[in-house]
């Protein structure tokens, strides 16, 4: 017989969204909320849960459902079974909650049935298409913030001023905990943020990462689908720049962003000591941005790649997951910033796919460098780096010509952002996906070279 936290314990170091691989969490209970259940042989608890083992400390939501017996089919999504002998399961898998949740949300639906989307996420969402209305899907923050969740404010704020390039917001859900330890507590007095939100779900979408991978591995050009991209990213950020907070940059704003810039790499060196010897060609590139011109400052997507673009069967894109960048903290995430940030990051999400076609096929061949290559090889990395080279061209096209500011006027300055984007990526590869950092790395050594900089 187990606390509710000791039956989390083992359990969350097996959920994807659990951030803290290889450690065991070492958990608190901060928030607890019962939800009216509408089976009476159950109970609905919304915990909130702070796992003291990370530094900052991170702070989980999970829903669980309690029950005396273990209904069929359910051993899959069950937690432990606590003192008081009830059984635990997973909220997100059990109909209890998931109907509670749409109630919470104010979406009202009939005989919708919930599945859990099988995708790779950081957070859970729930899908509801059975039945004859329109299909939702509810996304559940699992690690939660005090404060705005940019996710739910700006898909609102474009949902509110009619635009159809996010899908629309149905409603969100909040929670309040009281955490003296936590790192977005000053004081014990409660703090509240979001906990969850529905849209439109969008039958038939094709997320953006698979399909320039299918065209990249192809040999298939992606220029019109990226010239749909370009336009749609100047689009959504036209509609920001007038539905949120706008401003030309100060002085102060371009000191604080090479600041920023400057003390990411140095974070970063410590995860990839292999930047070190990058560091005073990158820090000249962060230092000449400080004297280029500076487009005005909004609110931005702030975390733009190709997995976060979904294609319509019509071929129009949508765009979703306007959290921000996971390993930034929430109150740089909610400040104006530069459209320029998400123009990089789908520059770089081009560089990508090519970047893993490359890296799979090398691993297949058993090469290590260009070096240990054959010729056919050679030839098709070259055809590659010509895709993404005209991807790229083609998405900053579509951008300039729908928001009539040329881009390439800021060349200097989307190249710091370029940057400053593979140096978080390469630190993101460290601590995630390590076989892939050559990726990253290849565009930082390349971004720095005489070569590049000749053509800013
Ligand atoms: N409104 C939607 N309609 C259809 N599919 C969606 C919708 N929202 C999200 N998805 C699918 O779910 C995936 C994960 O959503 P996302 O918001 O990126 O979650 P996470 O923050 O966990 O990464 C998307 O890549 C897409 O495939
Ligand atoms: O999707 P998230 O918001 O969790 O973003 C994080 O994970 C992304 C990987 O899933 C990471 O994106 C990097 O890999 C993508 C391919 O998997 C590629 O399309 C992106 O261009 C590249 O940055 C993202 O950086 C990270 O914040």
């Amino acid at each position: 017989m187990h606390s509710t936290m000791e039956c989390l314990t083992d359990w969350m170091t097996r959920q994807r969204w659990y951030a803290g691989k290889g450690r065991l969490p070492q958990l608190v209970e901060v928030g607890r909320d019962e939800w009216v259940c509408d089976e009476p042989e159950a109970r609905i608890l919304v915990l909130l849960v702070r796992d003291t083992a990370n530094n900052p400390p991170s702070l989980y939501h999970v829903p669980i459902v309690m029950r005396s017996t273990i209904p069929r089919g359910a051993g899959r999504t069950f937690i432990g079974r606590d003192e008081h002998d009830d059984y635990l399961f997973d909220g997100a898998h059990d109909a209890a909650y998931t109907r509670a949740l749409l109630r919470r949300l104010g979406v009202h639906r009939d005989n919708q049935q919930a599945r859990v989307h099988g995708g790779e996420q950081s957070n859970t969402s729930i899908i509801f298409d059975a039945g004859s209305e329109a299909p939702v899907v509810a996304k559940i923050f699992r690690l939660v913030h005090a404060g705005e969740n940019p996710d739910v404010v700006l898909q609102s704020a474009l949902t509110s001023a009619g635009n159809r390039s996010v899908p629309r917001m149905l409603g969100s859900v909040t929670g309040t905990w009281v955490d003296p330890h936590g790192s977005d507590a000053h004081s014990d007095e409660p703090s509240t943020g979001h906990l969850a939100f529905a849209q439109e779900f969008v039958p038939g979408v094709r997320d953006g990462w698979p399909l320039a991978l299918e065209a990249a591995d192809a040999g298939e050009s992606f220029a019109v689908d990226a010239e749909r991209l370009g336009r749609v990213t100047a689009e959504v950020h036209a509609a920001l720049a007038t539905c949120m907070p706008s401003r030309e940059a100060t002085l102060g704003d371009i000191v604080g962003f090479v600041a920023g810039w400057h003390q990411r790499l140095a974070v970063a060196m410590s995860d990839v000591p292999q930047l070190r010897a990058l560091r005073p060609a990158i820090e000249a590139v962060y230092d000449a941005a400080r004297e280029a011109p500076w487009p005005a400052l909004q609110r931005i997507h702030g975390d733009y790649h190709l997995g976060q673009v979904l294609r319509r069967p019509s071929g129009e894109w949508l765009l979703v997951d306007f959290e921000g960048e996971p390993l930034r903290p929430l109150a740089e995430r909610t400040r104006v910033d530069s459209p320029l940030r998400d123009v990089a990051g789908m520059l770089r999400s081009f560089d990508y796919a090519v970047g893993s076609l490359r890296s799979a096929s090398r691993a297949a061949a058993g090469a290590i460098d260009t070096a240990s290559l054959d010729l056919d090889a050679l030839a098709l990395e070259a055809a590659r780096a010509e895709w993404a080279r005209e991807a790229r061209a083609a998405f900053l096209d579509g951008y300039i010509a729908e928001s009539e500011t040329d881009l390439r006027q800021h060349r200097a300055l989307l190249d710091a952002f370029e940057l400053d984007k593979a140096v978080y990526e390469a630190m993101y590869e460290a601590r995630n996906r390590p076989s892939w950092l050559p990726i990253p790395l290849a565009a930082v050594a390349y971004l720095v070279t005489p070569e590049r900089a000749a053509k800013r």
